[in-house]
């Protein structure tokens, strides 16, 4: 600011004031010269530069130059494309010493134990102790294996010597020529001497290239993995410049805020305001601090100003993140570096660590990475879920990363209605039992028999007797709106679709959301643009789990998680669509949320199509081949008497309890919760009553035969009457 009155000195008095102003400035500050060297009049009225102006203007020129931001970028470029080499020799190190030392199964303990998953670390620490006996095992063998391999060379030599000999015999015998025997010998002495030949042409210019093909690849993978100074890198990538983050700064952007009674607070406060502030502590790729804001300035005032409040402290709107923290009339402030938020997420574990296990009950699956960096880990189990966003954000991707994860337990059975269907889940086929793939009406029609066979089958699952383990069914309907959406009305003249009572879709899921968790069934919707149609508030409430991707407005934001967490600050509106692809606002049950916190922005790890089919496959080696249908059909009841007569088999007769038993197991949906009086019961009802034999009460096969034959006879007589009434 004040630069411009001295500059104005120096201009009017240049060997005097304006000089001592600059002397006294460059104590101060190293500014550049920017003071104009005014001419001097040459003796014959020429207007002539002293050489003090030409060095000073050189001066300047040089620091110009150097100072312009094309000559940084073309040092920067220069800087990092030479260190990606040293970056690369340190990776490839540090995979090679991971490779040999239980380094990197260390780390995995530490992060899972970190994140509170000790059945994780567990295994991993299994999977460690698995590592060093085998690199124990070989260590043991390489001592053994000079003494083999020469073994193994002197061996070869004489059998390869011999097998020459034997063949010269051969062709002199064939030839009558004596002196064949030893051609083939011959053959092989020309041979080793054309390829020492050529090995010595060739030598020459390969160790030329060697050590540059090597530096092409350290180049390579240390480019990859942009392993150079967070200066060096190109502006995207390295620090956009934003100012660390003070007490100073964060009171001036509160007092600034515009926000009458704050400011006047803050006047008043002796300390300028600091004792509002918590300690300022690193979090990750930023920074976190509470502020207690003073009486009479709500939370939810502050949170209303995001982006005014991200302005002032220097940041983007998405890189504040302002929530209610548990203490009263608290805000917590979390501050991303500058330009941290748009580095890449790295890899998905399931991608890099091909042995990785799940579990249904007890892991958790490996989502993402919080704002702070470390890993978000999201416990499936016993949680309807729904992820909501705008289109094409990375919802099914998100989606399908937790199945893919989870499918990595074999006792998980997979149900999916995919209503896009151009083959996001296909890789699911023959990993789950139904797999549905298109958006037509015959499409939403077999997803709402799919839903509703599920819900029947939680309906026999609660019928089961107390203490029965259900294997988890998780039942997947991605673009769910397409469902909610659809007005095709059935023969019974119910609608499939829509948001009414009577839609049978949204019964089914309803019905599961009520009762499904206790004995293992649960729902996954993903759906697109949420409105109060396409996805009804009994149904979006029903989920435990609810995540969203970039939405358009609050209001949707609050359809997707709720008004509370939105109210707390929430906030998948202020994504960016297109740069924020991925990442989710979660919350509920089952998201490892602090106490008092109500969401956590999670920015997924991208598992794309071929990873995701690798993935699938791993999953389909673990479990037994599975045969997927693509429509289960309308549930039809089952026939009691005709079941019964096929456990009877060839039997005369057989005890009423073992019956019971065969029926359970051929249909343990509808018999398991049977008691002995639903079997005598139906018997009776068909004329087949069981009876005693020999003291205990049995089923006559000869009787339930007769009954069947009987009922098809009055069927056929029916459908004749029928007939000749038409
Ligand atoms: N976690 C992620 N990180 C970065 N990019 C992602 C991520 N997830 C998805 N994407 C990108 O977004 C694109 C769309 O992803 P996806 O098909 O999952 O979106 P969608 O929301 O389901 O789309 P639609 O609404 O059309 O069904 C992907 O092709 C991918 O390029």
């Amino acid at each position: 600011m004040a630069e411009p009155e001295i500059n104005g000195h120096s201009a009017d008095s240049p060997g005097g004031a304006g000089t001592r102003a600059r002397a006294h400035l460059s104590l101060v500050k190293d500014v550049p010269d920017t003071t104009p060297t005014p001419p001097t009049e040459a003796p014959d009225g020429a207007t002539v530069e002293t050489a003090a102006g030409q060095v000073a203007r050189a001066r300047r020129a040089v620091i110009a130059a150097v100072r312009h931001e094309r000559t940084r970028t073309a040092a920067r470029y220069a800087a990092r494309n030479g260190l990606y080499v040293v970056g690369g020799a340190r990776v490839l190190t540090r995979r090679a010493w991971e490779s040999r030392t239980t380094a990197r199964y260390e780390r995995m303990i530490r992060a899972a134990e970190a994140t509170g998953q000790l059945e994780e670390a567990k295994e991993w620490e299994e999977r460690a102790q698995r590592f060093r006996q085998q690199r124990h095992q070989r260590r043991m063998e390489m001592l053994t294996a000079p003494g083999r391999a020469a073994k193994g060379a002197a061996c070869a030599a004489g059998l390869g010597a011999g097998g020459l000999l034997l063949l010269g015999v051969a062709l002199a015998v064939s030839t009558e020529n004596p002196a064949d025997v030893a051609d083939p010998t011959m053959f092989v002495v020309d041979l080793v001497r054309w390829m020492v030949f050529i090995g010595s042409v060739v030598w020459g210019p390969l160790t030329m290239a060697a050590p540059w093909a090597a530096m092409a690849g350290l180049w390579t993978v240390g480019r990859k993995q942009q392993a150079a100074p967070k200066w060096a890198l190109p502006a995207r990538r390295h620090d956009a410049g934003g100012e660390p983050i003070t007490p100073s700064i964060v009171v001036t952007a509160l007092r600034d805020l515009g926000i009458g009674p704050l400011k006047k607070a803050i006047k008043d406060m002796g300390d300028a305001g600091a004792a509002m502030l918590g300690p300022i502590t690193l979090a990750g790729c930023g920074v976190e601090v509470d502020v207690t804001l003073p009486s009479g300035v709500s939370t939810e005032e502050v949170m209303n100003r995001r982006r005014k409040l991200a302005e002032n402290l220097g940041r983007h709107e998405h890189e504040v993140y302002p929530t209610v923290a548990p203490a009263a009339r608290t805000i917590r402030l979390w501050i991303a570096d500058s330009g941290a938020l748009d580095e890449p997420v790295p890899a998905s574990p399931l991608v890099l660590d091909p042995g990785l296990r799940a579990n249904y009950k007890t892991g958790r699956a490996p989502w993402g990475l919080d704002l702070r960096g470390d890993v978000a880990a999201i416990s499936l189990f016993q949680k309807h879920l729904l992820v909501t966003g705008l289109s094409n954000q990375g919802k099914t991707a998100a989606l399908r990363a937790l199945a893919l994860w989870l499918a990595l337990d074999p006792t998980v059975e997979f149900r999916i209605a995919d209503l896009k269907g151009v083959g996001d889940w296909a890789m699911f086929d023959g990993l789950a039992t139904v797999l549905i793939q298109g958006p037509a009406d015959e499409h939403v029609m077999r997803a709402t028999h799919m839903v509703e066979d599920a819900f029947q089958e939680m309906q026999d699952r609660l019928q089961a007797p107390p203490g029965t383990v259900f294997p988890p069914l998780v039942v997947i309907i991605d673009e769910a709106q397409v469902a909610y959406g659809s007005g095709v009305i059935g023969k019974d003249k119910r609608p499939y679709g829509g948001a009414k009572a009577n839609s049978r879709y949204f019964q089914a899921i309803k019905g599961i959301h009520d009762q499904g968790r206790a004995v293992n069934v649960t729902t996954w919707e993903g759906t697109q643009d949420p409105t109060n149609d396409n996805l009804p508030k009994r149904s979006r409430e029903g989920n435990h789990i609810r995540a969203s991707l970039v939405l358009g407005t609050e209001a949707q934001a609050k359809m997707a998680l709720g008004e509370t967490p939105v109210e707390k600050g929430a906030a998948p509106h202020k994504l960016r669509q297109g740069l924020d692809k991925g990442q989710v606002v979660a919350t509920g049950d089952g998201v490892p949320l602090g106490t008092g916190q109500a969401s956590m922005n999670i920015r997924t790890h991208y598992i794309n199509g071929d990873e995701a089919e690798a993935i699938a496959e791993q999953a389909k080696q673990r479990r037994q081949p599975v045969n997927t249908a693509d429509d289960t059909g309308p549930a039809e009841p089952a026939d009691h008497l005709a079941d019964i007569a096929a456990v009877l088999g060839t039997q005369k007769r057989m005890r009423t309890e073992e019956v019971r038993q065969r029926l359970a197991e051929k249909n343990p949906g509808e018999y398991r919760g049977w008691t002995a009086s639903d079997l005598i019961r139906t018997l009776e009802a068909a004329g087949a009553d069981a009876h005693k034999s020999s003291g205990v009460m049995v089923v006559s096969r000869a009787r339930v035969l007769e009954a069947l034959a009987e009922r098809d006879d009055d069927t056929d007589d029916d459908a004749d009457a029928d007939d000749d009434g038409e």
